[in-house]
């Protein structure tokens, strides 16, 4: 994946602000559609809403329509059917307004392999109308600094592992303050510290004030800096919303015993007015390994607190082995959500 800065080629940030305050939404899609030639239809008809100040997810597997759906909002494709409001204007129309506010990471060919990742960036900025040509210098140094490339900074693009062309790419997007920047996969191709850095990167970018839409396939690697959280699967948007809302920290509480007193426990349990949970975590609610002599019983509390699981048991002369708290993570949720596993739809 290379990266693209989407900007245009005219108009001027400033006197382009359709003012937008915190709640309202920065990215607005009504039924947006895409239905490729093939007869395929990418993206359907989603109602996606990126509020003012969120770090919003934008989750699901391969080919679930990520991709797509950011080509359509950046106007870099057709959308079939459907608007797309960006900063409170209408995309693809106000496009000119609209982009030199709006930093892009996206496929598309957009650096030149034999120069170097500085000449590139240099190239860029000379190509963007809207970016004053005195604060270049700083703000190249500025952008490599800031997403690790100082000192690659000299080398060919062509000479770049997928990792430090990710980085490159993420410079180009910070080249100039951006009111929205979207990332679609911006941890592809790095490692762990990489990937690290990448959230570390979005925190302050969205400390600072900058809306931030990120894609990602691997759900556990952005869940942790998202604020809203939007699920794609097949097309369609599963759920939206503030990250707590989609995948709520709740706790569901493992008791562990001897497998044979399994049943028993389970009735002195469901007697407290506990739910034994059926199967949607891990183990579910069956005993786990009877090989090894134990059970894992998955309870959701109900009213009564942690502490009132060991008392009633031992009163019921049952074994306790353990009692533990476990939050489901967000792929144990998008299952749940989907039915289906976090892999490639098609
Ligand atoms: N130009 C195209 N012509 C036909 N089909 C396409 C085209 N681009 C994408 N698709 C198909 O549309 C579906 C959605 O692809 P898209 O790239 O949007 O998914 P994605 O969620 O971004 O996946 P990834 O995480 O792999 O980037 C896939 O089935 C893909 O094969």
């Amino acid at each position: 994946m290379t990266a693209s800065s989407a900007t245009a080629s005219s108009a001027t940030a400033s006197g382009a602000t359709a003012s937008l305050t915190p709640g309202d939404a920065v990215v607005r899609t009504r039924g947006l559609t895409k239905r490729f030639r093939s007869g395929q239809v990418a993206v359907d008809g989603i109602d996606l809403e990126v509020p003012a100040g969120a770090v919003y997810g934008f989750l699901g597997p391969n080919g679930s329509g990520k991709t797509t759906t950011i080509r359509m909002l950046l106007g870099l494709i057709s959308a079939t059917a459907g608007s797309v409001e960006m900063l409170g204007r209408a995309m693809p129309e106000d496009a000119a307004r609209v982009l030199p506010r709006v930093g892009a990471l996206v496929e598309g060919p957009a650096f030149q392999p034999y120069l170097s990742g500085l000449a590139n960036l240099r190239r860029l900025d000379a190509m963007d109308a809207s970016a004053a040509p005195a604060t270049s210098a700083r703000r190249i140094d500025a952008a490599l600094e800031r997403v690790g490339l100082g000192a690659a900074a000299g080398k060919k693009y062509r000479q770049y592992s997928l990792g430090m062309k990710q980085r490159l790419g993420l410079a180009a997007a910070l080249l100039r303050p951006r009111d929205l920047l979207v990332l679609d996969e911006p941890t592809n191709g790095l490692d762990p510290q990489g990937t690290r850095e990448v959230r570390t990167l979005v925190r302050e970018l969205a400390a600072e004030g900058t809306t931030v839409l990120v894609s990602s396939h691997l759900l556990a690697e952005m869940e942790q800096v998202c604020s809203h959280i939007g699920v794609m699967s097949r097309g369609r948007l599963l759920a939206q919303g503030p990250r707590a809302s989609i995948a709520p920290e709740r706790e569901v509480v493992v008791v562990t015993t001897r497998a044979e007193e399994a049943d028993a426990a389970r009735e002195v349990l469901a007697s407290l007015g506990m739910v034994v949970s059926d199967g949607a975590h891990g183990s579910g609610g069956g005993a786990r390994g009877k090989a090894d002599g134990v059970a894992d019983l998955r309870l959701e509390l109900g009213a009564q607190p942690v502490a009132a699981i060991a008392p009633a048991l031992v009163a019921a002369r049952l074994a306790v082995l353990g009692v533990r708290t476990e939050r489901p993570s967000l792929e144990e949720t998008f299952v749940e959500l989907t039915g289906e596993g976090f892999d490639v739809a098609r």
